[in-house]
């Protein structure tokens, strides 16, 4: 079944376009599961039981988990996610030369979906997007100030190049796999970019700790009802408490993120 069918799924069964970023920054956990094999594990494990009947996917960034005791959490994680019928999505942001990214596109035996850059071109992300079953959102608009830096430069033709990266991965969309990450911090461009690819299914970060635009973020993020609006920090690191407390706050967290959303749903 394609990525977005079972996306459609879990929202509706959820009720939730809520991504729960899992970003176990390693210097914020809780104390006392240092006494454990994988921190990260112990920590993602506690929060999935937490969070998920408020969660559409799980979204770990790599960035966490890019070493020999990370990888082993992260497929831990994703095993457990999945055993709670979550999908994940690897926010990993990859894509090469053709031998390379062949190697990058394993990650999508474990993983539901990925995050891909498209600076290099379409072969570089082919192995991705020629995977029927997984979901591939294509980098588009990021939400960080210095997305600027390249992303708004203006085209030969006054388009933008965020304008160009949507239109070529709405090419790209033979097989109904692909979706944009579009950063909530940019509520006009988000809102350029539902009209310019109706169909796409976007994935939103940026609410919560960079203080995005919710409302836009839902407006303008789903497709047909399919999209996805992303809190890391402000979910997993909701509590102020060092014990086992800290699960339950980034419960509570989840659940108001998704009834904050709700409200914007059709
Ligand atoms: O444009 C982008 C693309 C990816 N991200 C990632 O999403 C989460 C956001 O974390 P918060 O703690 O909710 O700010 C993180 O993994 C980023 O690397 C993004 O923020 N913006």
């Amino acid at each position: 079944m394609n990525f977005f069918d079972r996306l459609h799924d879990r929202i509706r069964t959820v009720d939730s376009v809520v991504s729960v970023g899992l970003d176990p920054d390693q210097s914020r956990l809780p104390d006392h599961l240092a006494e454990h094999d994988l921190p990260r594990w112990a920590f993602n494990r506690r929060i999935i039981d937490a969070t998920h009947e408020h969660a559409a996917v799980y979204k770990p960034n790599a960035a966490f988990y890019e070493d020999s005791d990370g990888w082993r959490a992260l497929e831990e994680t994703i095993a457990y996610a999945h055993g709670k019928d979550v999908p994940v999505l690897l926010d990993a942001k990859r894509a090469d030369i053709g031998n390379t990214t062949r190697q990058y596109a394993q990650l999508l035996e474990k993983a539901d979906a990925i995050t891909v850059n498209p600076y290099m071109g379409r072969d570089s992300l082919q192995p991705f997007l020629s995977n029927e079953e997984a979901g591939v959102f294509v980098l588009c608009r990021t939400s960080n100030p210095g997305g600027s830096d390249i992303q708004d430069l203006e085209l030969e033709t006054g388009e933008p190049v965020y304008e160009r990266v949507a239109a070529l991965a709405d090419l790209w969309n033979e097989n109904d796999n692909v979706g944009l990450v579009v950063g909530a911090t940019k509520p006009e461009e988000l809102e350029d970019l539902r009209e310019q690819v109706p169909n796409l299914p976007f994935l939103v970060p940026g609410v919560g700790a960079q203080g995005g635009d919710a409302e836009a973020a839902v407006e303008y993020g789903l497709a047909d009802g399919v999209g996805l609006v992303n809190s890391s920090r402000g979910i997993i690191f909701a509590g102020e408490d060092d014990g086992e407390e800290f699960a339950k706050a980034s419960g509570q967290a989840a659940k108001r993120l998704k009834k904050r959303l709700n409200q914007y749903r059709d």
